[in-house]
């Protein structure tokens, strides 16, 4: 069996071929949302609950949109400012029946998005003992995320850069050491502009990487969905095939040793 077909993304009961997730909104139309989630490649895609019409399924929804049988949904909580607002969306969601595989976000304010992690661990540990599959959406600390791991919280989300600024991994070194430090799988999420970015996070052995505006915003979305995708797989593959180390100075390609002189 290849290492493609073998190396399979394990979060807590769930399996997944898949190593790139993606959201569901800033698109032109749903059939772009569509068309870009299928070439993307994914099969864990998230959702806002507070997109979602649960009060009233019978009226058209994001939801009727995307085939629930072929994908994973994983509700978030955007724009859930406290733990009980975030706590009270992901009961909702799975009161509608929508799942209990929930990101989970809790934001600090309106100009960073940045995550609030006293209520996010809160939320996280409330909703663990409630029996819900928790991914938190967090900032790049491993002091939190290991605490997050330690209250049943089946991966991490560190965040690479503000969600929607396309700024890339502004701290690689932060995400390596919360590889070093939790046992959980370790999703990068918000903030990957490009394909580069993308394979940046995979090579530094993350386990996966969760974006939207990167693929939504970008002139062709169709386009930049599949580049997300080989970019996800190219740096994988790189991880795995491990990379020569750097070196200050040249070491020739063709040696001279055995040579005919
Ligand atoms: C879709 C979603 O959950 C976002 O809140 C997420 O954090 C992605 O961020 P980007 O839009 O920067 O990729």
């Amino acid at each position: 069996m290849s290492q493609q077909t073998s190396d399979k993304l394990v979060i807590g009961e769930r399996e997944f071929t898949s190593r790139l997730m993606v959201g569901t909104g800033k698109y032109a139309s749903m059939e772009q949302m569509v068309r870009a989630i299928e070439v993307s490649g994914a099969e864990v895609i998230t959702v806002a609950v507070r997109r979602v019409n649960i009060s009233d399924r019978s009226k058209e929804s994001l939801l009727d949109h995307i085939d629930l049988k072929k994908y994973t949904l994983l509700p978030n909580t955007a724009g859930c400012y406290t733990a009980d607002d975030a706590i009270r969306t992901c009961r909702l969601a799975r009161e509608a029946g929508l799942s209990d595989f929930v990101k989970l976000e809790v934001l600090g304010d309106e100009k960073t998005l940045f995550p609030d992690n006293e209520e996010l661990l809160k939320a996280a540990a409330v909703l663990v003992k409630e029996g819900f599959t928790v991914l938190p959406y967090t900032s790049d600390d491993p002091i939190v995320c290991k605490k997050l791991e330690d209250i049943g919280c089946a991966a991490v989300m560190p965040l690479g850069a503000p969600i929607g600024s396309g700024l890339g991994i502004r701290n690689p070194y932060n995400i390596r050491i919360i590889m070093d430090t939790v046992k959980v799988p370790v999703i990068v999420d918000a903030g990957v502009g490009t394909a580069s970015d993308a394979a940046i996070a995979m090579e530094l052995g993350c386990d996966g990487v969760l974006m939207n505006t990167g693929i939504a915003g970008a002139r062709d979305p169709i386009a930049m969905a599949e580049a997300m995708n080989l970019a996800v797989r190219a740096g994988r593959l790189a991880y795995l095939a491990g990379r020569i180390p750097k070196k200050l100075y040249a070491t020739a390609s063709s040696p001279i040793e055995g040579t005919i002189s």
